[in-house]
This record gives structure tokens, sequence and C-alpha cells, in this order.
């Protein structure tokens, strides 16, 4: 039975290379592929991973049908055997339901890649729809880490270096971004953290900084318990 699965994840846990790497198997067995995503860090049309893999995709932007998209090939003599998503959280609600249909009216495997949750800890509109459509919600294997070691399950974003919770829910960046520039913290980042410190919005330079600082420090340590974090 075709299905319509959703790989999930936080930032920078492996989706991109996982969607590859289904993309080279399947390939490497004659089987062929529709490639999509939004906004990748690459530019337009492109599914890259940070590990250094990219390939070539179709830019899905808002107004994009994709069930009218893979009527249009196979009506035209093209083949496709499975349906490729990346950072599908961008996509709308309408846009999921219309990868569904192309796993229930046209037979396809559509595989989908993203983040749940933004930086708020809300659902981003397609990724809920994901949750409530998919067959499965694969969760990636390998977990991103805060800082502290717990496994990081909360994207957070900074700009100038500290961790904001309001702004627009689409700002496009990088797990680096954040990290200083020629001692200038770039703009825009984000870092991933578990959830305690994600409500603390202690990131690893608040963490640093606040470890850093007299005023954490108890006046009668003796007297108090051990400071957790
Ligand atoms: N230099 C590196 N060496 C080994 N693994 C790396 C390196 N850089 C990134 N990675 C791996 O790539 C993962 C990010 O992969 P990517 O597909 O770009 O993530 P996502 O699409 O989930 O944001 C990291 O979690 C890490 O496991
Ligand atoms: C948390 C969060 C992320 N984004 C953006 C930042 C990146 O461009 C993508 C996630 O890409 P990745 O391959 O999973 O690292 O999403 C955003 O726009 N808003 C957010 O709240």
């Amino acid at each position: 039975m075709p299905e319509l699965v959703f790989f999930s994840g936080t930032m920078d846990c492996g989706k991109s290379t996982l969607a590859l790497q289904i993309q080279h198997n399947r390939a490497a067995r004659g089987l062929q592929g529709m490639i999509f995503t939004r906004n990748d860090r690459a530019g337009a049309g492109r599914l890259s991973s940070r590990l250094g893999l990219v390939t070539d995709a179709v830019e899905a932007d808002e107004e994009f049908d994709f069930h009218a998209c893979l009527v249009r090939h196979l009506t035209a003599g093209g083949r496709a055997d499975y349906v490729i998503a990346d950072e599908a959280q961008f996509l709308t609600p309408g846009q999921i339901d219309q990868l569904a249909r192309v796993v229930d009216d046209l037979g396809i495997d559509v595989f989908a890649f993203g983040i749940t949750t933004d930086f708020r800890t809300r659902l981003f509109p397609g990724s809920q729809r994901l949750v409530e459509l998919a067959d499965r919600v694969e969760v990636l294997q390998v977990e991103g880490l805060c800082w502290c070691g717990a496994r990081a399950t909360h994207n957070a974003r900074t700009v100038a270096g500290r961790m904001v919770v309001e702004g627009a829910q689409v700002v496009v960046g990088d797990v680096a971004g954040g990290a200083e520039d020629g001692g200038q913290p770039r703009d825009v980042g984000y870092e991933v953290l578990c959830r305690r410190h994600h409500r603390r919005r202690l990131t690893a330079a608040a963490a640093r900084a606040g470890a850093l600082s007299p005023d954490v420090l108890p006046v009668d340590g003796a007297a108090l318990p051990a400071p957790r974090r």
C-alpha cells in the first residue's frame, strides 16, 4: 500500500540527508522519483544537506498544486514511483491534502520531511496537517543534542545572538547562523535545545555568559543547594 510518511525532527537532525539517501537508494534500483522543496537554504530548486550533498528539486511555492503536477506528469507519459517533499513545514495545509491525494488516488508513495514546531514551539500549519493525515510519523534516529547533552527537542531562534520568542514564523536560516562572525553575532540564527532550556531561554551562549557572571554565584555556597540549570 502506498503511504504518506512524515519524517520529522528538529533542525539539523539529518532530514534532508535521509531524503537524499532515500532518493539515491530508489534511483539505484531504477525507480523514478519527483523531488520537491520550498525555501531550502541552498536556494530555489535545490534540496541540500549539511553533509554537502545536494540535488535539483522542483520549488513548490504557495500556489503550487502537487496533485495537478503529478497528474500532468503522468498524463504526458512521465513516470513517478515516489515523491519526496523536503521543508514540508513550509507547505500549506491544502498542499498536504494534495500530497495525501497523490498517495490515495494515484497510488504513489510520498515521503515528507520537515520540522514539526517553530521557534515558539508552535506547530507549523503544514506539519500539523501532516501529523493529522500521515500514515506514519517517523522521528529521526540521529538525535540532535542540546548544549547540556540532553536530546534536543525544540528549535530556538536567536537575533543578534539572543534567543527570541516573537517574530515571523518563517525566516530561512541555519543553526550556525547566530554564531559570531568576525567578533559580531550574525543576525538571525537557530539553535536546537532541550525543552527545559528552551523554556528558560538558555542557549549555549547564554549559559556560558551565566556561568561567567558573578551574579549567579550563591552568596553562601555552602547554604544553598547545588545550582540546576
Ligand atoms: N562535518 C560533519 N561530519 C559529520 N556529520 C555531519 C557534519 N556536518 C553535519 N553532519 C550531520 O548532518 C546532520 C544535518 O543534516 P541535514 O540533512 O542537513 O539536517 P536537517 O535537514 O535535518 O536540517 C547533522 O545532524 C550531523 O549528523
Ligand atoms: C525553527 C524555525 C525554522 N525556520 C527555518 C530555518 C530553516 O531555513 C528551516 C529548517 O531547515 P532544516 O533543514 O530543518 O534545518 O526552517 C523557520 O522559518 N522558522 C522557525 O521557527
